[in-house]
């Protein structure tokens, strides 16, 4: 495929563009070619865009949010090869996976655009307590006081987007959005749709730079009544610690178990497994991180996992005949290189994988990992499997799984009712897919982590309209 031509994208700095003295360079990870620029922002433009937010109250009918979001889904949908291209050459995530991201983000879109038109009010009797009164409670839901800051992570560069913007808009909030300076291009590109689709300017800004140039101003700013933040735990943490009096959405990292149980059919478990840890490039909060087999189909599975695994086709990931892409950049191909060296050096038995050719992460499958490794003890962020064995006892089971920090997702290849129901009850976990990739969900549903993946406030359309507004409560006479 033609290599894109490099581009410069300005921010949106209270709809209007915008640039800054110095830019950011977005470089293909497969290729290296310079795919665009963006400004690097100044703690001052970051100032101006939540003043200007702070300003402006939107008045939007439901019916104007509805249009809005249903002409943005549209617009993606119509526009949703070049926008896909566009992933893939920030991202190095093959088109195939690009393409998905593009069909999920119509859905955020277009689902905003229908949960806005039901009532999300509730009526509450006066008459129900031991001093009754003849009056009726009724809830309203707002928009919120202050601004969204909103801070995206690179592996969705369109999706986890569209799920921080499409329900603040759906709600009438203002955002002031910084996404990942590694992949900025693909959100300037859904600002410009939004503008397009006649979004008021002062309801979105989408500023750019790189945290070591802006520091914490994005999520301390005077003006921000809340932070919506998708990335690491790391991350998340250093926010959690200094945004102090504000509310917090926080969605991170994961290390999701993929469980095969002594009746699964072994192939269906191997190729639901090898989807879960290598589509996206495994780069997906959800990816398999580890699968625990019981021993006595461990060497089927591994063996089943081992031929899905070099079905892969590999290569440039703008090909649409391409599986597997890179991962984000070099670095970090190193390092999952190293940790799956670890993992060797402690007695795993490395079935497929090699060394990384620049951010090209081959394929890679491993039996027999401990535990206790770095690769599957942190979160590995790559198309990598690795195989823990474990004993036939659900009990035992639920504590490997649990033993992690992280409680993001879960998948289960049983079909024994009674062990599944164990499981879904013991696992720590925000989700739970039977005979489904950990990640498996639509965009409406709750989503969201607990432990070290989050503090449990949910995303998912519905979820984040009900995060983004407050409930104020007004009673009236109700003579009766
Ligand atoms: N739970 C979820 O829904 C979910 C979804 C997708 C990704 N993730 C997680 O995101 C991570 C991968 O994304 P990433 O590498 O872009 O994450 P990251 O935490 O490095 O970066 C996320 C965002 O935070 C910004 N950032 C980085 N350091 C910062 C700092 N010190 N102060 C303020 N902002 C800072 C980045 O510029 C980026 O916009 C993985 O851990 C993955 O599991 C979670």
């Amino acid at each position: 495929m033609r290599a894109l031509e490099p581009i410069y994208q300005p921010m949106l700095l209270a709809g209007a563009p915008a640039d800054a003295d110095r830019v950011i360079e977005v470089r293909n990870p497969f290729s290296g070619a310079l795919v665009g620029t963006v400004p690097q922002a100044e703690p001052r433009q970051i100032r101006a865009a939540f003043k200007a937010a702070a300003r402006f109250r939107p008045k939007l009918s439901r019916r104007e949010r509805s249009d809005i979001l249903l002409g943005t889904a549209r617009a993606i949908a119509s526009d949703q090869d070049r926008l896909a291209q566009l992933i893939t050459a920030e991202t190095g995530l093959c088109l195939r996976d690009s393409l998905h991201e593009t069909r999920r983000a119509c859905d955020v879109w277009s689902f905003a655009a229908h949960a806005l038109i039901q009532n999300d009010g509730e009526i509450y009797p006066g008459d129900i307590g031991g001093n009754p009164h003849q009056r009726r409670i009724f809830s309203m839901r707002t928009p919120l006081a202050g601004v969204i800051a909103a801070i995206t992570p690179f592996n969705h560069p369109l999706n986890l987007v569209s799920h921080k913007l499409a329900p603040a808009i759906a709600t009438n909030n203002r955002v002031v959005l910084k996404p990942s300076e590694q992949t900025p291009l693909t959100a300037l590109a859904l600002g410009r749709i939004l503008r397009e689709q006649g979004l008021p300017e002062g309801m979105l800004s989408i500023v750019t730079g790189t945290p070591h140039d802006l520091g914490d101003c994005v999520f301390t700013d005077e003006d921000a009544e809340l932070v919506t933040f998708t990335g690491s735990v790391r991350v998340g943490h250093q926010i959690a610690e200094r945004a102090g009096y504000r509310r917090l959405v926080l969605e991170l990292g994961g290390n999701d178990p993929f469980i095969v149980l002594a009746d699964a059919d072994v192939d269906r478990a191997a190729h639901l497994a090898v989807q879960g840890a290598v589509r996206h490039s495994g780069q997906r909060c959800t990816a398999v991180k580890r699968a625990l087999v019981v021993e006595e189909l461990a060497d089927h599975f591994a063996e089943r996992a081992l031929h899905h695994m070099r079905q892969l086709s590999t290569g440039d990931p703008s090909d649409p005949s391409v599986d597997l892409g890179t991962v984000i950049s070099e670095d970090a191909a190193q390092l999952i290189a190293r940790r799956v060296a670890g993992a060797v050096a402690a007695g795993a038995r490395l079935l497929l994988g090699g060394e990384p050719r620049g951010a090209f992460c081959p394929p890679t499958l491993l039996d027999h990992v401990s535990p206790a490794c770095e690769l599957v003890a942190e979160e590995t962020f790559g198309p990598v499997l690795p195989i823990i064995r474990c004993n036939n006892d659900v009990d035992e089971i639920v504590m490997m799984a649990n033993a992690t920090k992280f409680g993001l997702s879960a998948a289960i290849c049983s079909n024994r009712l009674d062990h599944v129901t164990r499981l879904i009850e013991g696992l720590a976990v925000g989700s739970v897919n039977v005979w489904e990739v950990p990640g498996y969900r639509t965009e409406l549903t709750p989503f969201g982590g607990i432990k070290q993946s989050g503090l449990g406030h949910k995303e998912g359309i519905l979820e984040a309209m009900r995060s983004f507004t407050q409930v104020k409560t007004y009673s009236l006479p109700w003579p009766v």
